[in-house]
């Protein structure tokens, strides 16, 4: 490993080039599925593959633990977690006052350890949000009892809503229609215009977003529009209310960390535009990522009936008619195994997020340029077939020794895995997104058994004849839904 400015001997990263790949690379970002063609890449060139597009050098890696190398080696990391420019950073997440999709400058760092703070502490520590949030899946059990069949991912969608309000507002009560149609508008509009029209036409010529008559500006006006609403629902309404001392969630705490930095001076790093933004950043990780993986996992227990009942069996005994909780978490195994390989299966988000460079650095002899932007693809890690058994089979045991316990997270099989990226720009989510997705797994698969309907056709499991949006997952799905013997209500 190697950091400027010495670098004379770095070889070139291999990889395609000519009128032949960006002809490919343009029309595969149209049809948002260019991570099949960086897999074709991959297998072609190798680890490392760099591709130049209109002088953009954009370089792809293809092991995860190469990744977390690049991404993580204190001689590289940091100069390998900038974010590269974006339309969406600059004209729709408050400019450079963002977190996610801006790069590591000081201010950037004071956010980001405020926010992970807040949301490490929601993720693993307070019961009371537990308890809000058990009150909230009541709620979806207690709808759902009474029905035979249930258009599950739209449920998912709401009740992953609910979990995303109460860490924003932590007041599950007051939580409306209109506050949760904000949420999920915002992230929906996004997803409409992410990638293609936003990054590869607006980006280079913003000033389409004002020209009448074409669809890009009536894309961009109704998306800050349902940003405005998400920001009326949740900043300026919680700020009106908000009192030091009687923190109520994610947005309350960060009111709070924006005084006591004003109090030192510091009026920029938390200023009320950066809290907005981490509203924003906050919608559009939480959201779909979630609801999507725990559709993901339900759809393949329905079209897998004996893993439903290995993971019933499981909930049974170790939960039998108790309230879920997280305490029951370290001793359900298979529970945990089948969320990571839910996760793997579906691999949401083929790219992660964007990372750019920001000098020259060696990794392995080659060359990685200033300003190139590096992509992990996550969706060919995940299913190399050197690196997984049966990569496109949905195996939950996957991640279990021969006593049936959970890998830990440093075995050579967990370290293939790249999921929530890793490093100084890995997702602060993480330990929130695993405790929800097992809280209501365990919740769905204590009281319910699902299965196809006759007449209902399910979505296409195979991920590679996903719909891409944003973020990958299976199309809406109806399903049988049968109570087991008894209702345990939270
Ligand atoms: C299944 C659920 C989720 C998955 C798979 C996921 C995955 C990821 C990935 C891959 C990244 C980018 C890592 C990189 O750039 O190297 C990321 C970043 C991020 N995630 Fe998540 N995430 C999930 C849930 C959440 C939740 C629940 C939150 C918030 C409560 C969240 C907040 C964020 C933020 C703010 C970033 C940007 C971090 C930065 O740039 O410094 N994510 N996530």
């Amino acid at each position: 490993l190697r950091r400027s400015p010495s670098l004379g001997n770095a070889k070139t990263i291999p990889g395609p080039k000519g009128f032949g790949c960006l002809k490919s690379f343009i029309a595969s970002s149209r049809n948002n599925n260019s991570h099949e063609l960086a897999t074709e890449w991959a297998q072609q060139y190798g680890d490392l593959v760099q591709v130049n597009i209109l002088s953009q050098k954009i370089v792809y890696i293809n092991d995860s633990r190469l990744a977390r190398v690049i991404f993580n080696h204190p001689s590289l990391k940091e100069m390998t977690n900038d974010r590269p420019d974006t339309f969406l950073s600059k004209y729709v997440i408050y400019g450079n006052k963002n977190m996610a999709f801006t790069s590591r400058t000081d201010q950037q760092k004071v956010r980001r350890k405020l926010y992970h703070g807040v949301v490490k502490f929601y993720g693993e520590n307070v019961r009371k949000f537990e308890r809000i949030f058990m009150t909230s899946l009541n709620k979806l059990t207690r709808e759902m009892q009474s029905l035979n069949e249930v258009n599950f991912s739209h449920e998912i969608s709401m009740a992953t809503l609910r979990v995303v309000d109460a860490l924003l507002a932590g007041e599950e009560s007051n939580c409306t229609k209109e506050h949760l149609e904000a949420l999920e508008n915002f992230d929906t509009t996004l997803s409409e215009l992410f990638y293609f029209d936003m990054e590869a036409v607006l980006k280079p010529l913003p000033f389409l977003r004002f020209v009448p008559g074409l669809p890009f500006k009536t894309k961009y006006d109704a998306l800050i529009k349902a940003r405005d609403d998400l920001v009326n629902a949740y900043f300026h309404r919680l700020k009106e209310t908000y009192i030091k001392g009687q923190e109520r969630g994610v947005i309350d705490h960060l009111l709070t960390a924006q005084s006591k930095l004003e109090e030192e001076g510091d009026v920029e790093s938390l200023c009320d535009d950066s809290v907005k933004a981490l509203l924003c950043e906050t919608t559009i990780a939480s959201f779909l990522t979630t609801a999507h993986t725990v559709n993901t996992l339900v759809l393949l227990l329905i079209l897998h009936p004996e893993l439903q009942e290995k993971l019933h069996s499981e909930v049974k005994s170790v939960i039998g008619n108790e309230t879920p909780s997280l305490r029951h978490r370290s001793s359900m195994p298979y529970t945990e195994s089948s969320i990571i390989e839910a996760l793997r299966y579906a691999s949401a988000g083929p790219f992660l997020l964007p990372h750019s460079c920001r000098e020259d650095v060696e990794m392995n002899g080659y060359l990685i340029e200033k300003g190139a932007i590096l992509l992990a693809n996550a969706w060919y890690c995940h299913r190399r077939s050197d690196q997984w058994e049966e990569p496109w089979t949905f195996k939950p045991d996957r991640f279990l020794d021969d006593n049936g316990q959970l890998l830990q997270a440093d075995h050579p099989k967990r370290l293939n895995l790249i999921i929530f990226g890793s490093g100084s720009r890995s997702c602060p989510g993480e330990a929130f997104a695993r405790s929800r997705m097992f809280l209501i797994v365990v919740t769905l698969i204590q009281n319910f058994e699902f299965f196809a309907l006759d007449n209902v056709k399910l979505p296409d499991v195979d991920p590679r004849n996903w719909e891409s949006k944003a973020v990958r997952a299976p199309g809406q799905f109806k399903c049988g839904i049968r109570p087991r013997t008894e209702i345990h209500l939270p």
